[in-house]
């Protein structure tokens, strides 16, 4: 028999609330309750503080309703708002998350996917994997970008985009803009709302990213990692079928650390590596076009060379860069001829080249996920 809300509900009955008062069946936090045949999901709304403590209860609630016959799968979402935020908003009526009620159907028809990703956060990888897909897509690529950094997704106001995406028969068309396809979950969640995602979480909110919205035929899909390289980020290279995989670094030795980490991650679960990219590699001086090497530029090309993967090329750290990215014009887009668009423009072809080398690009199956 098909379980209810009602079910949902007086299961949770035998849950303490996170607070202490009553159940958390009539706690104002919980929230969103999704059934989607057998699959159920939900929130516990908590502040950011006290959400590490909440796993407790997460996991009551999580077993709890889980024990109902007609359930397979439960879906509990820590999610914490900041003081007087908003609450977590709804995309066209339908809620956001927990991923799995979004009506599966699009089909992901891709030639690859490449992972944009650094060991640590702030190294100016969402800036790098923008516009890096965008210098892919002046070359003719049909290329869509996936901000999977649920932590902190950045595609919002990289792009400048503060709409929701469209649903056409349930599924979601990503936000077309500057010729490429981009979707976020920041195009669905308030980017006040500071979200609390567990590990498992991330996964089903990015396989859902993947699979659920309409991507249509890609060449490439370039997917924007969260930063880091714990088990969400392990499980999300072995599971999304990466074609490669690049490294954003700063010359600073501890970036550094962190991007051996990074390679080291991808090694583990056998993605190749297309190479490391030193973003944020010398100052450029804005007015008088000064160069100087801030953090002894190059040590990522050297790291590159220790590691024995390729050195992609540099990126200056350059206050046009960065107005540019806050303005939600990425650099790449609109100032497609200039000296900071080449030097982008460089590095896609180091990675192309390096995806057609690793799998041959005419021979390389189309990964399609259903
Ligand atoms: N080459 C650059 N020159 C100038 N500013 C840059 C450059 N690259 C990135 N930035 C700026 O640095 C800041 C951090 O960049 P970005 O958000 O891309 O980093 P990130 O590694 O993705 O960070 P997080 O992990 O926190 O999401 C942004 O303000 C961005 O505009």
């Amino acid at each position: 028999m098909a379980v209810t809300k009602d079910d949902v509900i007086r299961a949770l009955k035998a849950v303490p609330a996170p607070d202490g008062a009553g159940s958390l069946a009539d706690s104002s936090q919980l929230s969103g309750i999704a059934i989607a045949g057998e699959r159920v999901s939900f929130f516990i709304t908590t502040t950011p503080e006290r959400a590490t403590t909440l796993e407790g209860v997460r996991a009551a609630a999580e077993a709890a309703v889980k024990s109902l016959p007609g359930v397979k799968q439960v879906l509990v979402a820590l999610s914490a708002e900041r003081a007087g935020g908003p609450a977590p908003q709804q995309a066209h009526g339908h809620s956001h998350a927990p991923a799995q009620q979004q009506k599966a159907g699009a089909s992901l028809d891709v030639r690859h996917i490449i992972a944009v990703a650094s060991g640590k956060g702030g190294v100016g990888k969402s800036t790098t994997a923008a516009n890096l897909a965008l210098a892919l897509s002046g070359k003719g690529l049909k290329v869509g970008l996936l901000d999977a950094d649920v932590y902190g997704p950045s595609a919002p106001l990289l792009f400048g985009v503060n709409r929701k995406p469209d649903l056409k028969d349930k599924i979601i068309q990503p936000i077309e803009t500057y010729g490429i396809k981009v979707m976020s979950i920041g195009f669905l969640i308030d980017t006040d709302t500071a979200m609390v995602w567990r590990g498992p979480m991330v996964m089903s909110a990015i396989t859902q990213m993947l699979r659920d919205v309409n991507w249509g035929k890609l060449d490439v899909l370039v997917v924007d990692m969260p930063p880091g390289t714990g088990d969400a980020q392990l499980t999300m290279a072995q599971q999304t079928r990466l074609s490669g995989a690049v490294i954003v670094s700063t010359p600073q030795d501890i970036a550094l650390a962190d991007a051996r980490r990074g390679v080291g991650m991808f090694r583990k679960v056998d993605v190749p590596i297309l190479g490391v990219i030193e973003n944020m590699s010398y100052f450029c001086c804005p007015n008088c076009g000064t160069r100087t090497d801030l953090f002894g530029h190059g040590g990522a090309e050297l790291e590159a060379e220790r590691l024995g993967v390729r050195f992609l090329g540099e990126i200056p750290l350059h206050s046009r860069i960065r107005e540019l990215s806050d303005a939600g014009t990425p650099v790449v887009a609109v100032e497609p001829d200039g000296e900071h668009a080449k030097a982008y423009s460089a590095i896609a072809d180091m990675v192309w080249t390096g995806l057609d080398a690793g799998s041959g690009l005419r021979a390389a199956p189309r990964i399609v996920i259903e």
